[in-house]
């Protein structure tokens, strides 16, 4: 479902994204993981046609991200690492906006907002401006942005990274949800815990290159360490870390 080719992005001289080969499959939850600055949200640019690949490419559903972003974005729902909207939009103006620009009619659009609204508990706050929501309510809204319509894919950075116990309980159930009716989800985050939770492949990214890949055994007999995530992961870039020195 999603295929990097080789995909690579250079800043100048400097590599965020060493040549990242690696095939997700229909229906899988694949967590995106690495420290910060590992090149998570540089890849998950390049896969939204944000930025353009130095070499290489990225396919989803056999469309390039980059040569195909139109088409690409009809099958994927993103929710970026800060989701920004039109400050003086409503909630439900800016749900509508975007049903409106998947092409649903205006009484689709609607009815898809206030499902929407209820599904994330977003109700009393539609008629607000999205300039005063909370981080936590800018997160569920991005999230029913990028779910109004019905995605094949989501594609998801950092998508609980600053939100409290309830909102980050919420979202990941709406995760698992989604997993369950069969969408692919490639998430990125440095959150282990939810990592554990949701995914059933990971990749672990750091300074550029895949360290590992594979289901949670895979990724752990490939550290040789029958621990956590959390140790596979420490050990894993940890020794990535010296290699690159
Ligand atoms: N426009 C840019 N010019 C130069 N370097 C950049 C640019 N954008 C990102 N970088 C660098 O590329 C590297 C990867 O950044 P990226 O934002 O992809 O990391 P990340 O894994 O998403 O990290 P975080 O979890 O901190 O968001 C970092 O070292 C960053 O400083």
């Amino acid at each position: 479902m999603i295929e990097f080719q080789a995909l690579e992005k250079r800043y100048g001289t400097f590599e965020a994204v060493k040549p990242l080969t690696l095939t997700v499959r229909r229906g899988e939850v694949f967590g995106f993981l690495g420290p910060n600055g590992a090149g998570k949200t540089t890849t998950i640019r390049m896969m939204m046609g944000i930025l353009v690949p130095s070499a290489g490419r990225v396919l989803i559903d056999g469309k390039d991200c980059h040569a195909e972003a139109t088409e690409v974005k009809r099958r994927v729902g993103y929710l970026p690492d800060t989701p920004i909207f039109y400050d003086f939009l409503r909630g439900r103006e800016i749900l509508r906006f975007v049903a409106e620009m998947h092409g649903y009619s205006k009484t689709e659009a609607a009815e898809l907002t206030a499902r929407m609204l209820a599904e994330f508990a977003l109700d009393e706050a539609a008629e607000e401006f999205a300039v005063n929501y909370s981080l936590g309510m800018k997160k569920k809204l991005g999230l029913a942005c990028a779910l109004i319509h019905e995605p094949a894919v989501l594609i998801l950075d950092e998508p609980i990274n600053g939100l409290d116990p309830r909102s980050s309980r919420d979202v990941q159930e709406r995760l698992l949800a989604e997993a369950a009716r069969g969408t692919t989800i490639f998430v990125s985050t440095h959150l282990l815990d939810m990592a554990e939770k949701l995914c059933d492949h990971v990749g672990i990214i750091h300074r550029g290159s895949l360290v590992a890949t594979g289901t949670m055994d895979e990724v752990r007999s490939a550290a040789a360490s029958t621990g956590s995530l959390e140790e596979v992961f420490l050990k894993l870039t940890d020794e990535a870390g010296e290699h690159a020195q």
